[in-house]
């Protein structure tokens, strides 16, 4: 039984007809890329796996359980999601807005402990935010926001993490580090999915890689056999050269 898995699900992209099946599990300790072209879907998939937006058929299983029909409380103790965007609607603190990875571990009016302060303010340290910690949220920049939505995933500690573009408003360091992070959390046990559109980053960091295309086909396995320049070029209608770095292909996009 895997962490998460689909069963001939078609996710529902408006006025997109059917498309590949997707039949895949994400098992503990695999990490997946989920790449493709603006509009493939990458983000409508990460919405369905989280169960916020309704597949058009098939379904989506968590623990074996269907994701439909499990309670949310259920539900957030073992999965949680980076979006790509977010609106920080209401007034938060950075340590407020880490707490909130505890809430589905909390009863209604409980208030955080010592342990959840202790996870926090970990996640923060290890997300390099920890200095901002007082900060509302609404003064960050877009790379401190981001690292703070991370802190709040590894807050909440779920076994399936799911993120859309996690490294997006990074700095090359900063980017580097969230894809150790996220190897680190598959490496001990979870499994990780995420959308993104360096194809440089998943091939270092990524084992498993979906490859989704605009017109609903996909194709899914270990990295070595989905990262093919070929299919690369045909997916991204780009030109690309690949040189190895540390081991790992490096794509490059040729001019004209
Ligand atoms: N509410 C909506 N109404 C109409 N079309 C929508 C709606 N939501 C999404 N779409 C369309 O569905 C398609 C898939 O969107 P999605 O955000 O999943 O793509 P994506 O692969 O994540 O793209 P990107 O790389 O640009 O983030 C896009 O063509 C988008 O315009």
């Amino acid at each position: 039984m895997g962490t998460l898995s689909t069963h001939d699900l078609i996710i529902d992209v408006p006025g997109r007809e059917g498309g590949t099946p997707l039949n895949l599990t994400l098992e503990p300790g695999q990490s997946w890329g989920v790449l493709g072209p603006n509009g493939a879907g990458k983000t409508t998939l990460i919405h369905t796996l989280a169960g916020l937006q309704t597949p058009r058929s098939g379904e989506v299983r968590l623990m074996g359980g269907p994701l439909g029909k499990l309670r949310r409380r259920h539900v957030a103790q073992r999965l949680g999601l980076v979006f790509q965007d977010r609106q920080d609607g209401f007034p938060a603190s950075v340590l407020e807005t880490a707490l909130i990875g505890r809430h589905p571990y909390l009863s209604p009016w409980q208030m955080e402990g010592a342990d959840d302060y202790a996870r926090a303010e970990a996640a923060l340290e290890r997300l390099d935010v920890a200095h901002l910690r007082d900060r509302l949220v609404s003064t960050l920049s877009g790379g401190e926001r981001q690292r703070v939505a991370i802190a709040t995933l590894l807050t909440q500690a779920p076994d399936v993490w799911l993120a859309d573009e996690p490294t997006n408003h990074l700095d090359l360091h900063h980017q580097s580090a969230v894809m150790a992070l996220m190897a680190e959390q598959a490496a001990e046990g979870r499994a990780v999915m995420m959308c993104l559109h360096d194809l440089n980053l998943a091939a270092r960091w990524c084992d498993h890689v979906l490859l989704m295309y605009p017109n609903g086909e996909a194709c899914w396995g270990p990295r070595e056999t989905m990262l093919v320049p070929s299919a690369l070029e045909s997916l991204y209608r780009q030109k690309l050269a690949v040189v190895e770095v540390d081991g790992a292909p490096v794509f490059v996009p040729i001019k004209g």
